[in-house]
């Protein structure tokens, strides 16, 4: 008897962008960073970040989930879909909510949350961890990528009714201790996200996306 075939998990990427007006603060606390300075480079992370999870092979679509609607504007030439926030200042409620939009945009997708700090996103790189999520999936109940400082998460997943994200401080303990599985330990672009400037220094060595490199080369001058 031949076994039944299941169809194979289709992704779609949520990615949360806190409105720039007030994102990334910790890199503005950081060497004098002027506001508009903080302002253009939390941006720019984002756009970076959403454009290439759009050109990743095997993402069924990008949920950006904000309230900057002039950002929301430019995501969208990118072929991302946007939905509002709602302002509930609290991540994990953010991304609940488009987890269960997922559902009903793209019924049968599995929710992936993607933060919008990752400047040097390689859709290559993406595209291993979102196989490895796949196959961490037919095991676990969630699987997650630790940031690159160890402490914290970049991505998570989990089907959307057992769809349960802990960002937040010391975030990749939290994940593991819920049984979430680690994947993408060796996609570097995938774990750097930046929270201040030396992140910054260090993801421009590694190579970023075009808008964070405009915006960092105005800072520079
Ligand atoms: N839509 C939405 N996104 C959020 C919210 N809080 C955080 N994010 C996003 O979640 C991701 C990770 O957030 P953090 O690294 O804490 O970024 P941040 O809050 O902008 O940075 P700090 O102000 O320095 O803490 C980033 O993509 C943020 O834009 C929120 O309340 N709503
Ligand atoms: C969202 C949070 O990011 P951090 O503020 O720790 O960089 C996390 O890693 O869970």
């Amino acid at each position: 008897m031949t076994s039944p075939t299941l169809d194979p998990l289709r992704c779609v990427v949520v990615v949360p962008v806190k409105p720039p007006a007030f994102g990334k603060s910790r890199l503005a606390a950081d060497r004098h960073l002027d506001d508009g300075a903080r302002r253009e480079l939390a941006e720019a992370f984002a756009l970076d970040t959403v454009q290439a999870a759009t050109s990743t092979p095997g993402v069924e679509a990008v949920l950006v989930v904000t309230d900057d609607f002039r950002l929301a504007a430019t995501m969208r030439t990118f072929g991302a879909e946007v939905m509002p926030d709602g302002a509930t200042e609290d991540l994990n409620a953010t991304l609940v909510q488009g987890a269960a939009e997922v559902v009903r945009r793209w019924p049968g997708a599995v929710p992936v949350a993607l933060c919008a700090d990752l400047p040097g996103l390689r859709p290559v790189e993406l595209a291993m961890v979102l196989r490895e999520v796949v196959d961490g999936l037919g095991t676990a109940d969630a699987v997650f990528v630790r940031d690159h400082d160890g402490s914290g998460t970049t991505l998570y997943a989990a089907p959307a009714d057992r769809f349960a994200p802990a960002f937040g401080t010391g975030s990749a303990a939290r994940h593991a201790g819920a049984g979430a599985v680690e994947v993408g330990a060796g996609a570097a672009s995938v774990r750097h996200d930046v929270d201040d400037l030396d992140d910054l220094d260090a993801a421009l060595v590694a190579g970023v996306g075009p808008h964070t490199t405009r915006a960092s080369a105005a800072l520079a001058r």
